[in-house]
C-alpha cells in the first residue's frame, strides 16, 4: 500500500462535542491515515472511541493508527504511532505483525529515521516544521532537513507541526508524502470546511507525485 497523502490527527480538546461528525467529515473529504491521539489517562474511554474510530474507517477504506500505545493497537488489529519516549519499535513490530502501520517521530534528525527504518517502520515523521498550538513545545525542523532526508530515505515521510493549506506545498515540494495536520484540518468552523480542506490537501499531494 502506498502511505501518501492527508494523514489526520484527532485532539480530545479541539473535537469536544464534535468529534465523530468532523472525523467522519475528514473521512469524506479523504484521508490516507487517521491517528486517535489522546493524551488523556482514562483508557475505558480511549478503547470505545478507538473502537468507534475502526469502524469508522473501515467504511472509508482508511487505515487507523493509534498514537503511543502498542497494546491498544494489537487489541484492534491497526497500527501504531511511536515517539521516541513511547518504547522501542521492535516489540512493537513483533507484536503487530508484518503487516500493520508503525509509524516513528524522528523530529529533525536523519539518524533516528535511518535506526527507525532498519527496525521495521513503516514511515517516518519529522517535525514540528510551524509554530503547533496543538504541541507547542517540539523541537523544530527544516526544509532543507526534509530534502536531505528524501534523498537519504526509501520509505515514507511524514511531516507534521502547524501545517495548514497555506504552508503545505513547500513540504511536498521537499519531499514529504504524508501531511499529518491536527489544527489546520479540525480548527474549522463547520462540517463541510473540514471537508473542503480534506479534500485539498489530498489534491495537493495527488497533483505533485
Ligand atoms: C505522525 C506523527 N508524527 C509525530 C507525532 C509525535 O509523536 P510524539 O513525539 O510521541 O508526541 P505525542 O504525539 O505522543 O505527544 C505524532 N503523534 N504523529
Ligand atoms: C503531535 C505533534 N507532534 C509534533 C512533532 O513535531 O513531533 S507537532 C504535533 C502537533 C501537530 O498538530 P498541529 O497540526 O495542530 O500543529
Ligand atoms: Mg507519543
Amino acid at each position: 500500500m502506498k502511505l501518501r497523502g492527508l494523514y489526520a490527527i484527532t485532539d480530545s480538546q479541539l473535537l469536544a462535542g464534535k468529534f465523530l461528525a468532523y472525523v467522519e467529515a475528514a473521512l469524506d473529504g479523504g484521508v490516507t491515515l487517521l491517528q486517535y491521539r489522546d493524551k488523556s489517562n482514562d483508557e475505558a474511554r480511549r478503547l470505545r472511541e478507538a473502537q468507534t474510530l475502526r469502524e469508522l474507517c473501515s467504511r472509508y477504506k482508511t487505515q487507523l493508527i493509534i498514537n503511543d500505545d502498542a497494546e491498544l493497537a494489537a487489541r484492534l488489529g491497526v497500527g501504531v504511532h511511536l515517539g521516541q519516549t513511547d518504547g522501542p519499535l521492535p516489540p512493537a513490530r513483533a507484536l503487530l505483525g508484518p503487516k500493520a502501520i508503525i509509524g516513528a517521530t524522528c523530529h529533525s534528525q536523519i539518524e533516528l529515521a535511518e535506526q527507525a527504518a532498519r527496525e521495521g517502520a513503516s514511515y517516518v515523521a519529522f517535525g514540528r516544521f510551524f509554530n503547533s498550538n496543538t504541541k507547542p513545545g517540539a523541537p523544530a525542523a527544516t526544509l532543507q532537513m526534509l530534502a536531505d532526508a528524501r534523498k537519504r530515505l526509501h520509505l515514507p515521510i511524514c511531516a507534521i507541526g502547524g501545517v495548514t493549506l497555506e504552508n503545505a506545498e513547500p513540504l511536498v515540494a521537499h519531499g514529504a508524502d504524508l501531511l499529518a495536520v491536527v489544527h489546520g484540518l479540525f480548527g474549522a468552523d463547520s462540517t463541510q470546511e473540514v471537508t473542503r480542506r480534506a479534500r485539498a490537501f489530498s489534491d495537493l499531494l495527488k497533483s505533485s507525485v
